[in-house]
C-alpha cells in the first residue's frame, strides 16, 4: 500500500473512427505497454490545462476542447494513479510521436490487440460502451 497518489490527465484522441495510442518508453512506469497519451497534472493546473500541455509536448497537437469520459483510481504496487480521462476530437495538428515513441491510429476493435496498463481496462470498457 502507498499513500502517493499521482493525478494524471489522459486523452482519448479521436478522429473519424480511429483513436490515437502511443507506446510507453521502457524506462517509464508501466514501460513497454501502450497508453492513451497524457501526463501528470501540476499543482494548481486544471485537467484540461494539463491535457493541453501534455498533448502538445507528447504528440504535437493543439486541443481546443475535451469532454470527460471517466475518472479511475488504480493501485499499482509502487504507486496509486488517478486517471482523469477525457475524449478529445477538437484539435489541430497531426498527431505523431513527438518524443520518438511508437504510435498508431486504431479502431475500437483493434484496441484488444494492444497491451495496456491494468488501469486502462476500465477506459477501454467505457470507450466500447459509449462507442465514442
Ligand atoms: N499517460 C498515461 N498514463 C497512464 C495510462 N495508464 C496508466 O496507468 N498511466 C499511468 O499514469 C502515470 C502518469 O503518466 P505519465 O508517465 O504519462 O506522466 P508524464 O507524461 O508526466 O511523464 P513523466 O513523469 O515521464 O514526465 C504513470 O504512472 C502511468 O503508468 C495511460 O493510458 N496514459
Ligand atoms: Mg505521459
Amino acid at each position: 500500500m502507498t499513500s502517493i497518489i499521482v493525478n494524471v490527465a489522459v486523452g482519448v484522441i479521436k478522429k473519424n473512427n480511429a483513436l490515437f495510442i502511443c507506446k510507453r518508453a521502457n524506462d517509464q512506469h508501466q514501460g513497454g505497454l501502450w497508453e492513451f497519451p497524457g501526463g501528470k497534472i501540476e499543482a494548481g493546473e486544471s485537467v484540461f490545462r494539463a491535457l493541453k500541455r501534455e498533448l502538445q509536448e507528447e504528440i504535437g497537437i493543439t486541443i481546443f476542447s475535451s469532454s470527460e469520459l471517466l475518472t479511475i483510481k488504480h493501485d499499482y504496487d509502487d504507486k496509486t494513479v488517478k486517471l482523469n480521462v477525457h475524449v478529445v476530437s477538437n484539435f489541430s495538428g497531426e498527431a505523431h510521436g513527438a518524443e520518438g515513441q511508437d504510435n498508431a491510429w486504431v479502431s475500437i476493435d483493434e484496441l484488444d490487440n494492444y497491451e495496456f496498463p491494468a488501469a486502462n481496462v476500465d477506459i477501454i470498457s467505457a470507450i466500447k460502451a459509449k462507442y465514442i
